[in-house]
This record gives C-alpha cells, structure tokens and sequence, in this order.
C-alpha cells in the first residue's frame, strides 16, 4: 500500500477537503487525518463568478488563471495542514463547467505548482479519458464506494447530496450502477444566500419553516433529465433556470419546495433492484429535513455513512486518492455502468515536475502491484 492524499473541492464552493489513506488503488487500508481549508469569502465569489462565466471563458483569462493560481494555493495549505507523509496525491481540482454532450468536463488547478510546493507526485485530470471514450466524465466515486462496501450486506445505495446529488447502486450480484440524481444543494444553497445572506440552509431551518408547493415542484420534476436513463450527469447549474420557477414564493416556502425537489429527484430515480438500506454523505446529510423526506419517500433505512463508520466529509476526498493509486496502476477509474463509457476505462495525468527522484521511489513499487 502507498500512502495518498486526496484533494477535492467541490460543486458547492465551501472549501478544500484534503483527507490521507493507505491504499493499493484496490484495498482501501487505514484512514489518516482529514482537514477542511474553508474558501475565503471573497475567493468563494470570484471562483461562483469564474464559474458563471465558464461556458465563454478563455482559457488565457487573466482572472480564470488568478482564480486558478489561488485555489491550487488553498490545496498546497490543505496539503501542508495534514502534516502526513505522503507518496502521491490525488488533486481533482475545482470543477467550473460540465457538459458531456460537448465531451467536456472543465477542472481548474494548477497540478505542475501543487507537485512543485509539496514535492510530492500528483495525479490530475481524472475525468477527461473517459469523456474521450464516450463516457459522462462522472460520477467517478463508485468504484471507491464498491471497495469500501466489501463486506457489507448488499444490495446497497450510496447516496451523496453535495453541490450536486449522486448516488451508486451496489448489487448483490457485484453489480455496480451510478449516476447523478438532481440538485443535490446546489439550488437550496443559491436560494438561502438570496434571502438571508447566509450560504445554506442551516439544519434545514428555513425549510421546515416553509410549505412546498406542488405545482412548482412538478413543474421542477418535468425537466427533461429525469427522463432520460442512467448513466448521466450533471452541472452545478444545470437546474439553474429553475430558480425562475419559485420567483414568487416566499423564501420558507422556496427552501421547502426546493429540499422537497432535492428528495423527490432521488425518490423517483428508476432503480435496477432495491436497495435494502440507503447511506448519505456529503453535506446534505446533515440537513435534517432531507433526511427526513428521503426516510418518508424511501421507506427504508436511510442513514448517515457514519453508520457503517466511513467519514462522510472526506469520503470524496479520499476517494479521490484511491483513484489517484489507480491511475498509477493503470486500473479503470470508471465503466458502462456508472458513466456510461464503452469499456473501463482509467485515467489520470500524473505530474512529476519539480518533485525529487527520491520522491517517486514507491510509485514503481505500486506500478509493480
Ligand atoms: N448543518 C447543515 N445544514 C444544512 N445543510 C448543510 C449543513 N452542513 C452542510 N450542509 C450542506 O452541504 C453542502 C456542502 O456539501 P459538500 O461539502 O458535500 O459539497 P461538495 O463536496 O462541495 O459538493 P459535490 O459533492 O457536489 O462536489 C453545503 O453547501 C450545504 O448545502
Ligand atoms: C463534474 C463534477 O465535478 N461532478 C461532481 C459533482 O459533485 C457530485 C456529482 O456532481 C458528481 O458527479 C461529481 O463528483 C463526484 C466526486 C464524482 O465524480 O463521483
């Protein structure tokens, strides 16, 4: 096993979660300290606005490239935060634009300066192989879910509610299904900070204080999404004109309407068989009015990761070290199933500039299994 961090920073704009395992890009051994570098204020708004503008962005943009370089300094501070030993990293960096219809799935992050200021290997570009051989380019964490789960009664759902919602569908058989579901918080997140300034719905507070409203929420469910089959993605804007739907709500009734969408997108999500018992993480678990509705909708157990003792902060982070210890093995980071590529794929740029020889040593032990 090597010793690897991940580092993710995702649609939700919070902060940079860095988390440390041991992994054989297989195995998923002991876990190691995990931080979370919370985005500056005012980073946070340059990079909503760097993703605003991404569908006309040049890549030479003086502020795409600022925003870049300040984000990879945010992962370089998560990085040193862990103070661990680490043979490689995983740097998914900050995705601003997805859209597998154009083949494209746009990370920023500058791998040759995180490789540079750690001294440390790292493994970038997770996604864009697999767009290249027809895929959706996400999700990409279900064949980490898979090895987490060995051992664990199947079939199984893991359901993540981040910026975005995804979820991957364990079988009995060692089927391995995915895809994104809907929202996630993405919308509840935008609305909160349009009526109270504050960027989530705490707890769910604003929400339970509110009504849905059945019409909206229909007319939310008639997007064309949910009609089309699995595997498929989504970007953080994707329901974005949404928003106009709830314009005359008011802002309780608009938080429950939207929590409500978030829960009915996963409820009526076509499932392949059915899962005994559903485990939530990302951020949206700790929202109780999501998991509460997802408890009502689903009728069965649907609990926080923590149940079966996986952190569900850092699961994405770590996850994206075992891929990380994947690519270097040349093993499949994704497969029909899950993003809907032809064949399993791998995929992953590693980047050595500037990082010592010495440094490198224990990637050939890996490669060599
Ligand atoms: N106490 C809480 N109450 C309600 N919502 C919460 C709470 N804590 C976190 N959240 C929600 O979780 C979100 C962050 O989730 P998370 O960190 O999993 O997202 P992400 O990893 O950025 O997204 P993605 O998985 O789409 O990349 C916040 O934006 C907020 O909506
Ligand atoms: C393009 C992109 O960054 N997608 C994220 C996003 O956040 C959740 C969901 O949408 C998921 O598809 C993906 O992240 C996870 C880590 C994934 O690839 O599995």
């Amino acid at each position: 096993m090597v010793r690897v961090i991940g580092l993710m920073s995702g649609t939700s704009l919070d902060g940079v979660d860095a988390a440390a395992i041991e992994t054989d890009g297989i195995m998923v051994g002991a876990a190691g300290p995990t931080t979370t570098v919370p985005f500056p204020p005012e980073l946070r708004a340059r990079t909503r606005a760097i993703l605003d503008r991404a569908a006309t962005l040049r890549v030479d943009d003086p502020e795409l490239l600022a925003v870049e370089h300040d984000l990879t300094c945010l992962h370089v501070a998560a990085v040193r935060a862990l103070d661990w030993p680490a043979d490689l990293i995983g740097f998914h960096g900050q995705t601003i634009l997805h859209r597998p219809e154009e083949h494209r799935s746009w990370q920023i992050g500058d791998a040759g300066l995180l490789a540079a200021e750690t001294g440390v290997p790292v493994v970038h570009d997770f996604r864009s192989a697999d767009l290249a051989a027809g895929g959706e380019g996400a999700p990409l964490v279900p064949v980490f879910h898979q090895a987490l789960a060995l051992g664990l009664e199947h079939p199984l759902a893991v359901l993540n509610i981040g910026g975005v919602a995804n979820v991957s569908l364990l079988g009995a058989s060692g089927e391995l299904l995915a895809c994104d579901v809907g929202p996630g918080n993405a919308l509840l997140d935008d609305w909160a900070m349009r009526h109270t300034g504050v960027p989530y719905d705490r707890d769910g507070a604003l929400a339970r204080a509110g009504r849905v409203d059945e019409a909206v929420l229909g007319d939310l469910m008639g997007d064309p999404f949910f009609r089309r089959p699995a595997p498929k993605s989504l970007d953080r804007l994707s329901f974005h004109r949404a928003m106009d739907l709830l314009a005359h709500l008011s802002p309780a009734d608009g938080a429950a309407t939207l929590a409500a969408f978030t829960v009915r997108a996963v409820a009526e999500l076509p499932l392949p068989f059915a899962p005994r018992r559903w485990l939530v993480c990302g951020g949206g678990r700790r929202n109780p009015v999501l998991m509460e509705g997802l408890r009502q909708a689903l009728g069965v157990v649907v609990e926080p990761v923590e149940a079966v003792g996986w952190n569900g902060d850092a699961l994405e982070a770590q996850c994206f070290g075992f891929l990380a210890a994947r690519a270097v093995r040349g093993l499949p980071l994704s497969f029909p199933g899950t993003t809907g590529v032809e064949r399993p794929v791998s995929g992953g740029r590693l980047e050595e500039r500037g990082v010592p020889a010495a440094a490198t040593r224990m990637l050939d032990l890996l490669r060599q299994g």
